[in-house]
């Protein structure tokens, strides 16, 4: 289990103020945050630009120190160990970053098979494996310069695995990857955590990968905990409606002025509109009302032609967060972080 206890991260950009009085300018990237991420389970970071995933990942891999509070990783202290943290994690980033362009596929992974120490027959197999997963066997000689974004893409996510990492950091892994592949993502990353035990952190704006596979998430907002829980929960939080529609056929005037009289008897606040015989109910909130709306528009000589029903997205509910009316202040997280959604 990873447990990140208070972590903060605050930047120095430079001096500031008259000569005789410099300051610091600072940036507080991360604060007071608390999580945790256990194995056999995806946990989502999520927030807008700039919340902090990206520095709080970087702090998790070992690549930046926090300022205050620490990681520990099955037990080990992150920055006083990092020597003996990094055999046991890895990054897969989006973008190009971490793979050398003048290097063929095969021999990137090579390299960083070495860097990880990995014995030299166990590597020689694995990569093929991993070459072959990510679909780039063909390409395996070929100068990664001379690959498209994609290839580069599946390349990390091939170095991400080469040490078969009880830990995955994922940052935003299916940037810029065309749909299957990105889906063929998804469904290993599933399986690393599901079938093989691993604990994956995973930051992505693209909210229904995050819904689809995470089971927890944390929601930073200008890099402090706001709100952690399942997705589901999350969407609840904010208050995000549901919009519900039923159009039926069968209907004119004077019943559809009844069927608005029974809709408000019911407390409903419902949109009734009628246009060539069709009648649509549209109805905003919390409940799924369709059972309601379907029995009220069916009868004889009625058929009822559709119905919609459209959930409040994660994408709404972190924006309504970060633009601070979404999550009513007594639910927002406490600092250590341990007030579920
Ligand atoms: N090396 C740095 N020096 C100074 N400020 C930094 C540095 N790295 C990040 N920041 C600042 O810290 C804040 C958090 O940045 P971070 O990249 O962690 O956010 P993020 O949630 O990953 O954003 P995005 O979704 O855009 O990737 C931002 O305001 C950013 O400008």
């Amino acid at each position: 289990m990873i447990v990140a206890e208070h972590l903060t991260k605050v930047f120095r950009l430079g001096r500031k103020g008259p000569p005789w009085r410099r300051e610091w300018e600072e940036k507080q990237a991360v604060n007071d945050l608390s999580f945790e991420v256990p194995p056999g389970r995806i946990t989502g970071l999520l927030g807008v630009n700039g919340a902090g995933k990206t520095t709080t990942i970087k702090m998790l891999a070992t690549l930046l120190l926090p300022t205050r509070g620490r990681v520990l990783l099955d037990g080990i202290d992150v920055a006083r160990e990092p020597a003996r943290v990094r055999p046991l994690i890895n990054l897969i980033a989006g973008g190009e970053r971490a793979i050398y362009g003048r290097l063929t596929g095969r021999e990137n992974l090579w390299y960083f098979g070495q860097l990880y120490d990995i014995e030299s027959s166990l590597l020689r197999r694995r990569t093929e494996e991993l070459l072959e997963v990510v679909g780039l066997q063909d390409a395996a000689d070929t100068p990664v310069e001379k690959y498209s974004k994609g290839m580069k893409q599946r390349l990390q996510i091939a170095r991400g695995l080469l040490n078969d990492p009880r830990y995955l950091f994922m940052d935003e892994p299916t940037l810029g990857l065309d749909a299957p592949i990105a889906r063929q993502l998804r469904r290993m990353t599933r399986d690393l955590a599901q079938e093989h035990g691993r604990g994956v952190l995973l930051t992505s704006h693209y909210m229904f990968e995050v819904e689809e596979l995470c089971d927890h998430v944390y929601v930073l907002d200008r890099g402090e905990l706001v709100a952690e829980g399942p997705p589901q929960a999350i969407k609840a939080l904010t208050g995000g409606e549901r919009v519900t529609r039923v159009t039926a056929s069968g209907w004119d005037e004077a019943s559809s002025g009844k069927l608005r009289s029974l809709l408000t008897d019911l407390g409903l606040q419902a949109d009734v509109s009628l246009a060539d015989g069709l009648v649509t109910i549209g109805v905003r909130g919390k409940e799924d009302v369709t059972p309601i709306l379907v029995e009220a528009v069916s009868g004889p000589g009625r058929r009822v032609l559709r119905v919609e029903s459209e959930e409040p997205s994660l994408e709404d509910a972190i924006v309504a967060i970060a633009e601070g009316n979404g999550v009513p202040h007594g639910n927002r997280a406490s600092k250590g972080g341990t007030t579920s959604a």
